[in-house]
Formats: structure tokens, C-alpha cells, sequence
């Protein structure tokens, strides 16, 4: 596994040093039950591989992965969060702060961590995440096929009823690794368009709207994998 060893301070001077340093920097957190597979995930995206072998999270670990969007460079960097509350309890109120993307994971092999999403979405919200956040929901472990609990019209049912796209994804399968990708990438496109929109429109109010090179993207999705 990646060392953990900067805390969340770390991780909050590393994202504005990034910004003093004009490289955009985007937080997303991946947050659902223990064992749902929020750290193979985390580890398919930022390392390319699925891990040998994992230990329930401890508070948090950080990855990231400087991705290219439409020629920028951003930093994606992941909040892996601990399912289990005993793990994570002091830690909640640094996850959500300043977060600029959610994932919800669940196990479309164990029903309950589909149901317990209900809880997951009332801890984010109780933590005055704005809505303009985006937010998407992941089945993991499609890859066990005879043993899908949770079926994909329920899901999508759930995840339309709460504004968010649905995956339904393995982070063990290697041929589902661009699908892993392309949550992540779908998140970035989006933060990128919203934080270009964010951008401009600050600048109308000082009346630059010409000079702003982030202009041009609030209007170009075509590079979105979403
Ligand atoms: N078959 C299969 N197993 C998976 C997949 N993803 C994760 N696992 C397994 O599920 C178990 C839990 O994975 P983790 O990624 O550690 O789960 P977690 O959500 O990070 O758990 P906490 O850190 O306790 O919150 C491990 O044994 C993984 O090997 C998958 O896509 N398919
Ligand atoms: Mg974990």
C-alpha cells in the first residue's frame, strides 16, 4: 500500500502551495461501509493496479494523480476514508471540509451497503456540503457476477432519486480499469467546467470577462468521458 504518513494539515498546505503554484488541485472523497473496496478504488485510479492485498483504512490515506484536461494540468487528489466509525470518527470533519467531489461506493454483492448509503448521504449533507458539489455513486465488485445482491435498476433508481450518475465498476477486474478511470475523469471534467464558470463570472463582477484564459472551457465538454 501507498504510505499514509501526512495527516490532513499536510494535505491542506500541499493544496494551497498547489494553488499559489497555479496548478489546480481537486479534493474528492470516497466514503461508503468498510469493506466495499474504497482503497482498491482509490489504488486502481492513482496506481494503475489492483493492490495485492489491503488493511481496513485508519482515518484516511491520500493519493492522487496529476491528470491533463483539455492541455491543464490537474492534481486529483483522493481522500481514501475509513468505513469502519471507529477508524474514522475523529477524522470526519477534515474529510468535508473545502470538498470539492463525492463518491459513494457500495457493494452490489452486500445489500446492505447499498441501504446504508441513505446514512452515508445524510453524514455528507449534515456537514453543509453545498449541493453544487458533485456527487456519483459506485457499485464496486461487479466482477462476482453469481453473487449480485443489489440489482442495477435499484441503484439507478437511487442515484437518480439523489442527482448523481451511477457506475457499476470492479476495481479487481483489469478490464474495467477505464471504467474506474472514467469516475474520477468525470469528476474532473466537471469541476473544471464548474470552476471555469466560478471564474468567470468573478471576473464580470470586476469586469475582466475578456482577459480570463478559463473562459473558453465552461462551454467545451466535449473532452468529458461523462
Ligand atoms: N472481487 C472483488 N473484490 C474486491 C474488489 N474491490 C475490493 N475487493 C476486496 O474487498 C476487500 C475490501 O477492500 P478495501 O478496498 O480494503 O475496502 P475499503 O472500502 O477500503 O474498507 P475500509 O478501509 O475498512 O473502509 C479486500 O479484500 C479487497 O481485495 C473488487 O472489485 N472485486
Ligand atoms: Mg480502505
Amino acid at each position: 500500500m501507498q504510505p499514509s504518513g501526512s495527516g490532513p494539515a499536510a494535505a491542506e498546505l500541499d493544496a494551497s502551495l498547489e494553488q499559489y503554484l497555479r496548478v489546480r488541485i481537486f479534493k474528492i472523497i470516497v466514503i461508503g461501509d468498510s469493506n466495499v473496496g474504497k482503497t482498491c478504488l482509490t489504488f486502481r485510479f492513482c496506481g494503475g493496479a489492483f493492490p495485492a492485498s489491503t488493511e481496513a483504512t485508519i482515518g484516511v490515506d491520500f493519493r492522487e494523480k496529476t491528470v491533463e484536461i483539455e492541455g491543464e494540468k490537474i492534481k486529483v487528489q483522493v481522500w481514501d476514508t475509513a468505513g469502519q466509525e471507529r477508524f474514522r470518527k475523529s477524522m470526519v470533519e477534515h474529510y468535508y471540509r473545502n470538498v470539492h467531489a463525492v463518491i459513494f461506493v457500495y457493494d452490489v454483492t452486500k445489500m446492505a451497503s447499498f441501504t446504508n448509503l441513505k446514512m452515508w448521504i445524510e453524514e455528507c449533507n449534515g456537514h453543509a456540503v453545498p449541493p453544487l458539489v458533485p456527487k456519483v455513486l459506485v457499485g464496486n465488485k461487479c466482477d462476482l457476477r453469481e453473487q449480485i445482491q443489489v440489482p442495477s435498476s435499484m441503484a439507478l433508481k437511487f442515484a437518480d432519486a439523489h442527482n448523481m450518475l451511477l457506475f457499476e465498476t470492479s476495481a479487481k477486474d483489469p478490464k474495467e480499469s477505464q471504467n474506474v478511470e472514467s469516475i474520477f475523469m468525470c469528476l474532473a471534467c466537471r469541476l473544471k467546467a464548474q470552476k471555469s464558470l466560478f471564474y468567470r463570472d468573478m471576473e464580470r463582477q470586476q469586469g475582466k470577462v475578456q482577459k480570463l484564459e478559463f473562459t473558453q472551457d465552461a462551454n467545451n465538454k466535449n473532452s468529458c468521458p461523462c
